[in-house]
Parts: C-alpha cells; sequence; structure tokens
C-alpha cells in the first residue's frame, strides 16, 4: 500500500480524472465506498448528521448521505458554509441529495451554527480533507469544537478535519476521530506521532485509482505484514539450518545492548545459523 502527501494525492488525483478520464465519477466512488464502510460501524437506527464543508471533501460528504439516505439511513447534512462556495462538483452532488428528498440545513456562521446544533450524537465529517490551510477559522473552528464536545460517534472522511495531511503539528483545532475513511492510500499524518491519534481506527478505501498513477508519483509504500512476508526466502521443508547462509551481526555499545540484542533475537527466530 502506497503512503502519500496531500501533493502527491492531487497529482493522482488530477491524472486519474483527467489523463484516464473518470471525471466526476472519481467523487461518486469515493463516497460510496466511504458509506460503503460506514453501514459497517453505524446501524441504521442512528440518526446521523453529515457535516460538509464546501470544498471536495464536502462533496464527498454529500455522495455519503445521499448514499446512506437511499438504503434508509436517517440521514440529515449540515453545510457549514456559504452555497456561493461550493465547488461545481460539490454543487452537483448537492443537488442530487436534495433531488432525492434529502434535507440540508446550511450554517454560515458560529451563531447559526450554535442554533442547528442540538443532540448530534453521531456524526460524518466531510468538513475538510486534504485541502486544509493555515489556521482554522470560523465558522469551521466552532463546527469542530461542538463536534468533539457533543458527538460520541465521530466518523472522519478522507482525514479528520483541521488535521495536516504531511508531516507537521496541528495549527489549531482537528476533529477526534473514533473511525478514519481515508480515500486511496494513507496519508503521512497517520503515522506521525502528534497526529495519528486524531484518526482513531482508520481503514483505506479504493475508488478506482490504478496502480501504475501512484508508481507515477510516489515512491512511499507501508511495509505490511504480507509484504514483509513476500521479501522472506523461501525455505525448503527439510532444510538444515546451515542451508541458508550465516548472518553476522556488528554494533552494540557498552551501556546500550538493547539493539544488538534485538538484531541477533530477530536473526535467530527468522532462522540463521
Ligand atoms: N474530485 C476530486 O478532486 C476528488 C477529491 N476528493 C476529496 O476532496 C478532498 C480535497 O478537496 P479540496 O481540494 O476541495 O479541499 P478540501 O479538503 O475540501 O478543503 C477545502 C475546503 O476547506 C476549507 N478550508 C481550508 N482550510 C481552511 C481553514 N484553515 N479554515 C477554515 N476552512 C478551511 C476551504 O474553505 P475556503 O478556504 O474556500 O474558505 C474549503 O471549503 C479530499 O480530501 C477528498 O476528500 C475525493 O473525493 C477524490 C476526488
Ligand atoms: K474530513
Amino acid at each position: 500500500m502506497f503512503i502519500v502527501t496531500a501533493k502527491e494525492m492531487y497529482d493522482i488525483d488530477h491524472y486519474t480524472m483527467q489523463t484516464i478520464g473518470y471525471g466526476n465519477l472519481l467523487m461518486e466512488n469515493a463516497g460510496r465506498a466511504v458509506a460503503e464502510k460506514i453501514t459497517k460501524i453505524i446501524s441504521k437506527e442512528e440518526p446521523i448528521s453529515v457535516f460538509v464543508g464546501t470544498g471536495h471533501n464536502g462533496g464527498d460528504g454529500y455522495v455519503v448521505a445521499r448514499t446512506l439516505w437511499n438504503i434508509g439511513y436517517d440521514i440529515e447534512v449540515i453545510q457549514v458554509g456559504e452555497n456561493e462556495k461550493l465547488k461545481p462538483e460539490v454543487r452537483f452532488h448537492k443537488q442530487l441529495f436534495i433531488n432525492c428528498r434529502g434535507t440540508v440545513h446550511v450554517a454560515v456562521d458560529d451563531e447559526t451554527l450554535q442554533h442547528v446544533f442540538t443532540n448530534k450524537k453521531v456524526v460524518i465529517d466531510a468538513l475538510i480533507g486534504i485541502g486544509l490551510t493555515e489556521n482554522i477559522r470560523e465558522p469551521i473552528a466552532t463546527a469542530i469544537s461542538l463536534i468533539n464536545k457533543e458527538a460520541e460517534m465521530i466518523v472522519s472522511v478522507d482525514i479528520p478535519s483541521g488535521l495536516p495531511s504531511d508531516e507537521g503539528n496541528l495549527s489549531s483545532i482537528a476533529i477526534q476521530a473514533h473511525h478514519t475513511i481515508t480515500i486511496g492510500a494513507p496519508k503521512m499524518s497517520m503515522f506521525i506521532p502528534s497526529t495519528e491519534d486524531f484518526y482513531g481506527n482508520w481503514d483505506v478505501v479504493s475508488i478506482g485509482h490504478s496502480p501504475f498513477v501512484f508508481e507515477k508519483y510516489t515512491n512511499r509504500i507501508m511495509i505490511t505484514k504480507e509484504l514483509f512476508q513476500q521479501t522472506m526466502p523461501r525455505r525448503k521443508k527439510s532444510a538444515h539450518k546451515g542451508d541458508h547462509g550465516r548472518g553476522l551481526i556488528i554494533g552494540g555499545c557498552d551501556n546500550m545492548p538493547g539493539a544488538l540484542a534485538m538484531a541477533v533475537k530477530a536473526a535467530l527466530k527468522t532462522g540463521r545459523d
């Protein structure tokens, strides 16, 4: 599995949409794949509030809302930001949701937000994804702090809103998610000590990117157990411990022998002589 920065993900999305030709399909794929995962986490009995921003992360949120609504979930959307700021693809998906008789509340400032924010126990967070810039502004800041304070279950779409995608510290405030369903590939900040805890349990959904496009734009891969196992030489059942070479470990220091001891232990465990 590849690990990406925000810039790499934008390049990968752009190539997939423009050169391969997915166009608007990519966002539909993303929202549907995220919704599918959500059905495994949240039951139809729970009323769900989907918080959407005006960027493409919000567009994913509208697709998630429509997909869940059409299979019988109790869904409402709270759009944080003016209609005029909606990106065209987001506007399109908002209209589809409304055409399916979905409900949207629009909150353009922190006062309206406080007003609509009652009893939001289960929240899907699609306020901001990888497009975060500088410190969080109002009314998104109020939305994030109300969600963190009130919600008992928060599922973030792509990344918890307010969190940087790459290396770097939290600038002001971010969603503290219970689950994050990330789109296409894990983001760098999932592996950085100061930001990884915000993700909660995370999962990756595949939305139609081809592996060669990832290879074109990134060379960072996640070493999974399966991948590591593939790098191990195959041993015959009848092999003798001397059949597969010998290992020599050089290192250590008087008062810090830990790394050396661990290397020796690992070598013995993996069958070195
Ligand atoms: N078709 C596609 O491209 C696909 C994209 N995909 C999805 O799109 C996401 C990337 O979308 P994106 O580039 O539109 O950025 P996004 O994360 O929505 O953020 C922009 C919004 O955040 C706001 N905002 C930013 N900083 C802020 C701050 N400090 N404080 C407050 N507000 C702030 C900003 O507000 P503005 O600056 O305009 O006022 C704007 O509303 C990606 O994560 C994935 O989920 C997938 O579906 C695959 C297909
Ligand atoms: K988000």
